[in-house]
């Protein structure tokens, strides 16, 4: 029978025997630019490197950032600076992460060495989890630890990839965050529930607006997912954002509409939008249409929803509703200052959800992640930890000590 409990059967770091000079390698989900924006990601791995580093292993550091699809992903010493900092020794950054330089940057690592290796989607065949390309990386260490929860939905090779190669243990951060969202997940225990969407991934419609119709009372789309809902209602929304998957999300977002039952769905009667080449933001009724040369950055939420919101007994804001970075922050402030008022509690999951809004409550480091976990109660890593546990790799993990002293497993 399978367990409710989202870490049973998961090989845990904490309870692994870090020998002096084993050589492990750390998957990370840093995904930050230089500007470091909000360093939650990274400052979520700082006790888990400590704990390797002051056990003497060797520890080498591997992180996405950015996509090498749309030319975003980049060199990542900014962050290896942030991390020598923080950990107050330092820190070393290798560009690249496979082939003879590499190997040879972590040959010469010496017991409690820290060095982060190159932007790992600047590899071709990372975002595809191609075996090969994770069997280079797996020569950088004999053992893996996974954090990096921003990236726990994606089976890519620098984490699930990895793992069918070698023995690998859910960090601490890891479990801390699968802990932390635990509670959240499936359908709320009892009290009005309430989810505000926005963002521009599609997994805020095609996971987000799946789950939350189901499993809430209130849904409130943001973002593209409101321009994905608005246009399958038949409403012009002229030059709106639809973002990478518009198909996949439209089919979804006609899914959510045809059901019944579920959540209130909120839509909004004026949305604001910009001209293109213009800044000011004017409102236009829904039911007019938006013009063709206009786009939707921001919306006025109904009385009776912000009225909902404040009573919620939890609320989840996943996606910035309003295009805030560009200072549209009229359905985004009224959200938070909602919540804020209120007397539940309310989650934001995500990275721009958490950099781009003033909010100092509850947050998660994963958007895509978080959603997917607050859905299935796991995520493509978790599974992939559980499977790798019942591995060859695992079994006999070399010569090495037992890793895993008699724990109670019971629940598996
Ligand atoms: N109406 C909109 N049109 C286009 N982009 C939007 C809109 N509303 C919000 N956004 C933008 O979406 C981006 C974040 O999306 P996403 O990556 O899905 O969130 P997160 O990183 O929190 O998971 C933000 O930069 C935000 O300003
Ligand atoms: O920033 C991330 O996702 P998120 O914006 O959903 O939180 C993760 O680092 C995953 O990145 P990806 O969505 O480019 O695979």
């Amino acid at each position: 029978m399978r367990s409710d409990d989202p870490l049973a059967g998961v090989p845990l770091l904490d309870e692994a025997a870090v020998a002096p000079d084993s050589r492990w390698i750390f998957s990370a989900g840093f995904n930050t630019g230089p500007d470091l924006g909000d360093t939650g990601r990274v400052d979520a791995e700082l006790a888990d490197l400590r704990r390797l580093s002051d056990a003497g292993a060797r520890v080498a550091l591997l992180s996405h950032q950015g996509s090498s699809r749309d030319g975003t992903a980049i060199e990542l010493d900014h962050v290896a600076r942030y991390l020598s900092r923080r950990l107050g020794r330092p820190v070393g950054y290798h560009p690249g992460a496979v082939g003879g330089s590499a190997l040879r940057a972590a040959g010469l690592m010496r017991a409690g060495d820290i060095v982060l290796f190159g932007n790992t989607r600047l590899l071709p065949g990372e975002e595809d989890g191609d075996l090969a390309l994770a069997r280079q990386l797996a020569r950088l260490g004999d053992q893996v630890a996974v954090g990096g929860f921003s990236k726990a939905h994606r089976a890519h090779a620098s984490n699930c990839g990895l793992l069918r190669h070698l023995p690998g243990h859910a960090a601490d951060s890891l479990v801390r965050e699968i802990r932390f969202l635990a509670p959240w997940a499936g359908r709320p225990p009892g009290g009005f529930s309430a989810a505000v969407l926005g963002g521009s991934k599609p997994e805020k419609t095609l996971i987000g607006l799946r789950h939350f119709s189901r499993a809430y009372d209130l849904v409130i789309p943001g973002g593209v997912v409101l321009n994905t809902v608005l246009r399958a209602l038949g409403h012009g929304i002229g030059r709106s954002a639809l973002g990478s998957r518009p198909d996949a999300c439209a089919r979804a977002a006609e899914a959510v509409l045809a059901a019944e039952g579920g959540a209130t769905l909120h839509v909004p009667g004026t949305v604001l939008v910009v001209r293109a080449g213009e800044r000011r933001a004017f409102p236009v009724r829904v039911t007019d249409g938006v013009p063709a040369d206009c786009a939707i950055v921001d919306f006025v939420i109904r009385p009776w929803a912000v009225d909902l919101l404040r009573g919620a007994a939890r609320a989840v804001v996943a996606g910035p509703p309003s295009l805030c970075r560009d200072g549209h922050t009229e359905a985004s402030y009224t959200v938070l200052s909602a919540l804020e008022g209120g007397n539940g509690s309310a989650l934001l999951l995500g990275g721009d959800t958490v950099r781009e809004l003033p909010w100092s409550g509850l947050s998660s480091t994963g958007g895509g992640s978080a959603l997917e976990f607050l859905s299935e109660n796991t995520c493509a890593v978790l599974d992939e930890l559980r499977a790798n546990r019942l591995t060859t790799a695992h079994r006999t993990g070399g010569a090495r000590p037992s890793l895993y002293p008699p724990t109670d497993r019971s629940t598996e």
